[in-house]
């Protein structure tokens, strides 16, 4: 069994519960995603009691997609909560090029030092304030384009980042890999990157390194991918069949699928 077969094995002996701050679109996805891979989503966010759950979880996932003022304290109290009691976070920045109001939120986010970011291409060049800004929600840039600022990006939080496209990217600073698994109809699904950020928190919840468990992550999600797709008849048959697949998906998929392009070390 290859690692990333025995983290989602993992997953599913521990079910972790992953508070999931993320946008009015990707909420229900979100959740059934994480209900359906065998963790226990919760989309707690507000002010008033976002420090006390973040106290009781296992892994917190923070997404900018649908911004305001009020969502920006409550993020910003569950990230210190989750620093504080030591508790995984996943930040995934939502178009974070388009606006200063993103950009400002993402800066403050980023001093909170996630365990990991995951975003498209153009995002994650954005947060690393190299420039692009994408096209609202989607990326206009290559995975490659963005593999230096993801490794800054890397190097400035301590953390791991995740590049994700037709072949993702992944590194912790120093170790690096690709992923080439996946499928062209996952981007056709909107908060299908969202889900995946949440997805990514629940392999963190209990692991030892933070890059085998995010590159675990990104492993059985594009796999699930590639096999919902095989299955489906356009979008919408997709995201049923997405679903059923991360709750069928056995380590012994993981081990055939697997296509690993470059990776320093697994
Ligand atoms: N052209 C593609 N071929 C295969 N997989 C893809 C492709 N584009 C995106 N994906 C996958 O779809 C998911 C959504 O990622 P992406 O679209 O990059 O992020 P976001 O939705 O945040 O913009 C990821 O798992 C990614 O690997
Ligand atoms: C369409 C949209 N608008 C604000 S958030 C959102 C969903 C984005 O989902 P993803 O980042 O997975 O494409
Ligand atoms: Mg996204």
């Amino acid at each position: 069994m290859s690692d990333c077969a025995a983290h989602l094995a993992r997953l599913r002996e521990t079910a972790p519960l992953v508070q999931h701050i993320t946008n009015h679109v990707a909420m229900n996805l979100a959740a059934n995603v994480l209900l359906a891979l065998g963790a226990s989503p919760a989309m707690v966010h507000a002010k008033e009691e976002v420090e006390e759950f973040a106290a009781l979880t296992d892994a917190l996932c923070i997404n900018i997609g649908t911004l305001s003022a009020p969502w920006v304290e409550s993020m910003q109290l569950a990230a210190k909560t989750a620093r504080h009691v030591g508790t995984p976070w996943v930040f995934d920045p939502v178009a974070v090029g388009a606006t200063a109001f993103r950009r400002e939120t993402a800066a403050r986010l980023l001093e909170l030092k996630p365990t990991a970011i995951r975003g498209n291409a153009s995002e994650i060049i954005a947060l690393a304030a190299q420039g692009s800004a994408g096209r609202g929600v989607d990326s206009t840039d290559s995975v490659e384009a963005a593999e230096q600022a993801a490794i800054a990006l890397a190097n400035r939080t301590g953390g791991v980042v995740a590049v994700t496209g037709p072949v993702d990217f992944v590194t912790d600073g120093k170790r690096q890999a690709k992923v080439a698994n996946g499928h062209a109809l996952m981007p056709r699904v909107t908060a299908l990157g969202c889900a995946q950020s949440g997805v990514v928190a629940a392999f963190l919840a209990d692991t030892e390194d933070n890059f085998e468990a995010t590159l675990a992550a990104l492993v059985s999600y594009a796999i699930a991918g590639e096999i919902a797709a095989q299955r489906a008849q356009g979008p919408g048959s997709f995201a049923v069949a997405f679903l059923d697949t991360l709750y069928r998906l056995d380590g012994q998929q993981i081990d055939t699928y697997l296509r690993l392009e470059m990776s320093d070390e697994i």
